[in-house]
């Protein structure tokens, strides 16, 4: 059943959310999370829904949400509204003119994709091409006070049954800590993230890490290299995963020819869209690189929106899609989240699979702009 999607109105909501804990990493803390979602209506009323991952300063991408407005109201939306799309995979195509700017790509092309999902009456898991009922799920610790903090909040997850534990590493907080770590959850599965904290000269060190049977090192250098990555990798027994580095099938591709990583950690709003991320999905199918689905602190639609992507079948390492309490007093999204012994069950319902809290968006809601098209 083909339907042209026909879309009349996107509504952009600026949320203010206030994280349960506040959330740090090497580059600093964040306690309340401004950000926006999306809402496409098409000619019947019918709504899809995304969400964007971009913060409010550009420590993690050049992205930032005053970006994303200008960039949704001057160029995407009137593009997206110049004329109706047949399939979601048209979105990323037609905003390709438009360079990076990913995040902002992602949430709206992400709501296109939950509309079409909703009018082809099929979970957006299944519309991707995903299998799984249900995924298993990691946590993702930020930089904790003392290493006892650390090792209560491992505890805490461990004992809720999260599948694995991925900490935060930095120069000065990294071969000591991962080792009294150990010492606790010799078994545990851990992994170590250190957002691009380290340079090639800390190779030597970072070889301390192959002592620890660590899942993977994610990130070790600069956001924005291949290159150091794999001579790095070929020094290291540890597994490097690469995160910031990947913005595109085109920098898979390459780092996976290089030896830069043995798996990558997607984030849709990373890579512009669920259409990309499907692409360097199939990609790594047929190269055998092992992905999962990394977290950017989202609330519930883009919590639904990584849920669904993670059903994909080489999706096969935990990803940090945690439950909606984790982060927030009372999410968006109508059930939240849960997880159940480190597995979500996977929405069977159309699209995202979650209903949106209206009640719940307008109170988080500090500003509404509603972009229609021109008939
Ligand atoms: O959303 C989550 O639960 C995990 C968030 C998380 O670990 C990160 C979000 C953004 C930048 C980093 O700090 C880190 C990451 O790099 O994966
Ligand atoms: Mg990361």
């Amino acid at each position: 059943m083909t339907h042209e999607i026909n879309i009349h109105s996107v509504t952009l909501y600026r949320l203010r959310m206030a994280l349960n804990a506040p959330f740090t990493t090497s580059f600093g803390t964040i306690a309340e999370k401004e950000f926006f979602v999306i809402e496409v209506q098409d000619e019947e009323g019918e709504s899809g829904w995304g969400e964007s991952v971009a913060f409010t300063s550009p420590w993690y991408n050049e992205e930032t949400v005053k970006t994303n407005e200008h960039m949704l109201e001057d160029f995407l939306i009137p593009l997206l509204l110049e004329k109706t799309v047949r399939h979601p995979d048209e979105v990323s195509e037609r905003f390709a003119p438009i360079r990076r700017n990913n995040m902002a790509k992602a949430a709206l092309e992400g709501a296109v994709w939950d509309l079409y999902a909703k009018k082809q009456q099929l979970p957006l898991a299944r519309a991707l091409g995903g299998e799984k009922q249900e995924i298993e799920v990691g946590i993702s610790l930020g930089i904790q006070k003392t290493v006892q903090d650390l090792l209560k909040q491992i505890d805490r997850y461990v004992q809720e049954g999260y599948k694995r534990i991925k900490v935060k590493i930095k120069p000065g907080w990294d071969v000591k800590v991962i080792r009294e770590i150990r010492r606790h959850f010799p078994d545990t599965l851990l992994m170590a993230d250190a957002n691009s904290a380290y340079r090639l000269e800390d190779a030597e060190h970072l070889k301390a890490l192959d002592e620890f049977n660590l899942m993977m090192i994610e990130q070790p250098l600069a956001h924005d290299d291949i290159v150091d990555h794999a001579k790095l990798q070929a020094q290291l027994e540890t597994p490097i995963c690469l995160d910031e580095s990947i913005h595109s099938l085109e920098d898979a591709k390459k780092s996976i020819e290089l030896g830069s990583c043995k798996m990558i950690n997607v984030k849709i709003g990373r890579v512009g869209g669920l259409t990309e991320a499907k692409k360097i999905h199939d990609y790594c199918q047929v190269k055998n690189i092992p992905l999962w689905c990394g977290g950017m602190l989202e609330a519930g639609i883009g919590r639904a929106h990584n849920i669904a992507l993670t059903t994909l079948s080489q999706f096969v390492l935990p990803g940090d899609t945690a439950a909606s309490s984790r982060y927030w007093q009372k999410d968006i999204i109508e059930p939240e989240v849960t997880v159940h012994n480190g597995t979500i069950k996977v929405p069977d319902k159309p699209g995202i699979g979650y209903e949106v809290d209206r009640g719940q968006l307008e109170k988080y809601t500090v500003e509404t702009k509603t972009y229609k098209q021109k008939l």
